[in-house]
């Protein structure tokens, strides 16, 4: 470990984030009654611009009049390239209650345009004299997002989260697809006459799971756009929390089962992690950093990955 230790990430659950445009009002009670971790109402690409004020008095007042539970309570506001976005922090931090928990920022290129909104977050909190403070979530979804990816989970004490939005980042790598997450029909090896699908999107979520861990934040995966396939959504869900994301985007009600299901360890996979700390435990009081569990080397990393198992059935516990 470097002489800086890696810092814990938000204890707050986020195995689901459901999705509903802020232009769609009749859907944020059944949000609320949903079982996701977290509720995003989108500001962004999922509202028409000629809805976009419509849309953000819509949230403000669902913000104050519905009961959100203890669900984090998030805003996607418009990304900084539009007319849109300085409208929506102002008229969200002036009028919207102390319920709203985070605002989520689309296509973040680099660190300062997290800057920029911090700046103007900042200052109106502090005229409004605004005491809970605003947390952000970032959503890596452009060439620039991915190679600023560090510098951006950096960039702000609000940073809790960063997820990946698949759709705009191959858009904007220039992917020949138009799926949204999941396997790619083109995307494939071929050995001894048998095609294998390896999977297109690794390589962003380890760049973005690697800069969260860093710097204490949670990573989330974005998007997956069939919310018919449900086989589809749980292959690419468990393939995310073996890299070490903590979550999915669920753009559907039907996807929220799902990514709770996998975000969710096992029970046998929380004995099992009970059962290496404690044989851990017997090894130190022996002398030893090493010890045999089920005929496997367990050591003293093993008590870092099991503690991940154990905090998380833990949080889910409450
Ligand atoms: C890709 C990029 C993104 O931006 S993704 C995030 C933005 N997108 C959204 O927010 C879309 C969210 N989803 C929806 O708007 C809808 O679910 C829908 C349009 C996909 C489908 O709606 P529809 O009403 O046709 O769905 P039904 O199957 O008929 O609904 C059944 C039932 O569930 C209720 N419902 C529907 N959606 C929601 C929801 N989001 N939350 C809660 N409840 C919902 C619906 O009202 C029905 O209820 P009932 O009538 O049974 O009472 C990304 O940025 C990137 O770049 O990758
Ligand atoms: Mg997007």
């Amino acid at each position: 470990m470097s002489f800086r230790t890696q810092p814990l990430p938000p204890a707050r659950l986020n195995r689901c984030q459901l999705f509903g445009p802020g232009s769609r009002e009749s859907l944020f009670e059944k949000m609320a009654k949903s079982a996701a971790d977290v509720i995003n109402l989108d500001l962004e690409d999922s509202v028409a611009p000629a809805d976009k004020d419509r849309a953000r008095a819509n949230i403000i007042q669902a913000i104050g009049d519905i009961d959100w539970g203890d669900k984090t309570l998030s805003v996607r506001i418009n990304g900084l390239d539009t007319p849109f976005w300085y409208r929506d922090v102002v008229d969200l931090l002036e009028q919207a209650g102390d319920r709203l928990d985070q605002i989520m920022i689309p296509k973040a290129g680099n660190a300062s345009d997290i800057y920029a909104v911090d700046a103007l977050v900042t200052a109106i909190e502090r005229a409004k004299g605004r005491t809970k403070r605003i947390n952000f979530e970032v959503i890596i979804e452009s060439a620039a997002g991915i190679c600023h990816v560090e510098e951006i989970a950096a960039s702000s004490p609000r940073m809790q989260a960063i997820s990946l939005g698949a759709a705009d980042f191959a858009a904007s790598m220039g992917m020949a697809t138009t799926g949204i997450g999941g396997t790619q029909e083109n995307y494939y090896m071929i050995r001894e006459g048998q095609k294998y699908w390896p999977d297109p999107w690794h390589w962003a979520q380890t760049a973005i799971v690697a800069a969260c861990r860093t710097h204490g934040l949670l990573p989330v995966d974005g998007p997956f756009g069939d919310f018919s396939d449900q086989d589809g959504f749980i292959a690419q869900a468990r393939r995310s929390a073996t890299l070490g994301m903590v979550g999915k985007w669920a753009i559907h009600p039907s996807q929220v089962a799902l990514a709770n299901e996998v975000f969710s360890p096992s029970e046998a996979a929380v004995t099992e992690a009970r059962e290496i700390l404690a044989a851990m435990e017997k090894a130190k009081a022996e002398g030893a950093g090493a010890t045999v569990y089920k005929g496997r080397l367990v050591d003293i990393a093993s008590i870092k990955q099991a503690e991940v198992i154990v905090r998380q059935a833990e949080l889910i516990a409450g």
